[in-house]
């Protein structure tokens, strides 16, 4: 039997709602074959992030080597990536293997207010990763970072989609699970604007879906699924999860991980 390889390069999050675990936990509802470098241990609840320890350069890019030269990888994403060294390493890794379906999330802040990324390590998400990312997938608060400018509507969106294609990505995925009203996320390949469109979930249950869309992109790019194939069942994916809540935890709970999966055997 033959299955599609993916690889998560991020932080683990310990209550397994989003990092490494989430990213594991969707790969095998989608069918693919899921492996992990961690870069940070975080001590994660559904309440917030209580501690971060990153790993050091060399278990980082020992993991990244012993996977990709045994056992191959069909597509890459990258989530939690604190420090610029962090970042440098993923970048040079991701060169080296030659690695193009690359899936980049430039998480910078836990949903609680916790920074994962240190504030003087954006400009190297920029300079370093963007450049080698086949998608790049910022939320709202990420993508004001990225263009330092304020977004308030739909049409604000496609203009910092346009700004972020500048720094070298394929395609641009601007989330906007942040906006009010229907969650609308925006994607932009260089040529054409697309809309993933759904009615807006009224929950706190979020914690995670970022991760686990990305993971959902990566997923069907590693099957061979176009961007925008895969960026569209990333999109059912996580409407799904974050409908069929799973009310786990006093804060942000988890989405459900199965709940894809199961609507679609029925
Ligand atoms: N309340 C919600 N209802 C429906 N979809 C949502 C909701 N919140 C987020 N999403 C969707 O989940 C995905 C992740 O979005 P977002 O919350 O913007 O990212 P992040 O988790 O990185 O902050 C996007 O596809 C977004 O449209
Ligand atoms: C280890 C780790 N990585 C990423 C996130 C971001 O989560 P979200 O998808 O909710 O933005 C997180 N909370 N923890």
């Amino acid at each position: 039997m033959t299955i599609a390889r993916a690889l998560t390069i991020a932080g683990s999050d310990s209550g397994g709602g989003a990092g490494i675990q989430a990213d594991l936990k969707t790969f095998t509802v989608l069918g693919v074959y899921g492996m992990s470098a961690l870069t940070a241990i975080t001590v994660q609840n559904t309440l917030g992030v209580h501690g971060i320890y990153n790993l050091p350069l060399e278990a980082i890019e020992k993991q990244i080597d012993a996977v990709v030269t045994d056992i191959g990888v069909d597509a890459v994403k990258t989530g939690m990536l604190s420090q610029v060294p962090i970042i440098e390493l993923a970048a040079a890794k991701i060169r080296q293997h030659r690695i193009r379906n690359l899936v980049v999330d430039p998480v910078m802040v836990a949903k609680g207010g916790a920074r994962l990324l240190e504030a003087s390590a954006q400009n190297a998400l920029i300079e370093h990763l963007l450049p080698v990312a086949q998608v790049v997938t910022p939320n709202l608060p990420e993508t004001e970072v990225l263009i330092e400018r304020e977004i308030r509507t739909v049409d604000d969106m496609r203009e910092a989609a346009k700004r972020i294609l500048e720094f070298g990505p394929r395609t641009v995925v601007v989330k906007g699970g942040h906006l009010a009203g229907d969650a609308v996320d925006i994607v932009y390949d260089g040529e054409n604007f697309y809309e993933l469109a759904s009615p807006r979930i009224e929950t706190r249950h979020t914690h995670g879906t970022g991760c686990t869309f990305s993971a959902a992109v990566t997923a069907e790019l590693a099957k061979g699924k176009n961007v925008l194939e895969a960026v569209s069942v990333a999109k059912e994916f996580i409407t799904c999860a974050i409908s069929d809540s799973l009310e786990l935890g006093g804060g942000h709970g988890p989405t459900n991980h199965w709940a894809y999966g199961k609507r679609k055997q029925m």
